[in-house]
């Protein structure tokens, strides 16, 4: 697995090896001891499963007492994953990447706790999966607007279209409004 920090160091983008033959291909696409070297401590503990259409945004979400890392990859078309790190004493507070991941690349993006996480889908249809490093927490979630003017994030919309929303994410807190994640 080949380990790329993103503009946000602590993002990581991770390549695995892809075992090509006439049949097709096979990757391991996740070792708990791989990532105990990488990042100890951190243990998953949800896996889940997304389908969206082309144009749908979801996001930016994230839990703050029940901050959840995020291990993300795409198993079909593709999607524009983005993290906005939200913990108040990290030097990039504020600060988002986003990277294309595709069932073609196989990339996956590791999203640490702490972050606000959204992807929009630029193909057809998009089917994620991740695993997550703490239990969902539906009273601890937060959304961040998704085209805040502080975090400018450069979505490739789709023919320039707004995004297609959830309610919730259309009723999402600007950047100066949303509640930081304070590392003790
Ligand atoms: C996240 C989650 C949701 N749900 C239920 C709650 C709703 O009945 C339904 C859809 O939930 P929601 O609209 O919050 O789903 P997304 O908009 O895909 O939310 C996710 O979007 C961004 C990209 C994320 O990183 C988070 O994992 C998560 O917030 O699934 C569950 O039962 N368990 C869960 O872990």
């Amino acid at each position: 697995m080949k380990v790329t920090p993103t503009a946000i160091p602590d993002v990581l983008l991770l390549e695995p090896e892809v075992h090509g033959d006439h049949r097709g291909f096979f990757m391991e696409t996740f070792r708990q001891s791989f990532f105990d070297e990488l990042l100890p401590g951190v243990k998953f503990v949800q896996d889940n499963h997304s389908k969206s259409g082309q144009g749908i945004l979801r996001g930016l979400h994230y839990q703050l007492n029940q901050p959840q890392g995020k291990l993300v990859r795409v198993t079909t078309g593709e999607i524009y994953d983005v993290a906005v790190d939200m913990r108040e004493n990290s030097p990039t507070f504020g600060h988002a990447v986003g990277a294309l991941l595709s069932a073609e690349n196989k990339h996956q993006l590791w999203v640490p706790p702490g972050f606000a996480h959204g992807f929009y889908v630029t193909s057809e249809n998009a089917e994620m999966v991740y695993k997550c490093s703490d239990y969902y927490a539906p009273d601890d979630e937060h959304s961040l607007l998704w085209n805040d003017p502080v975090l400018r994030i450069d979505w490739p919309l789709v023919k320039g279209a707004s995004p297609i929303l959830s309610a919730k994410d259309k009723a999402a807190l600007s950047f100066a409004n949303a509640p930081r994640y304070k590392t003790s």
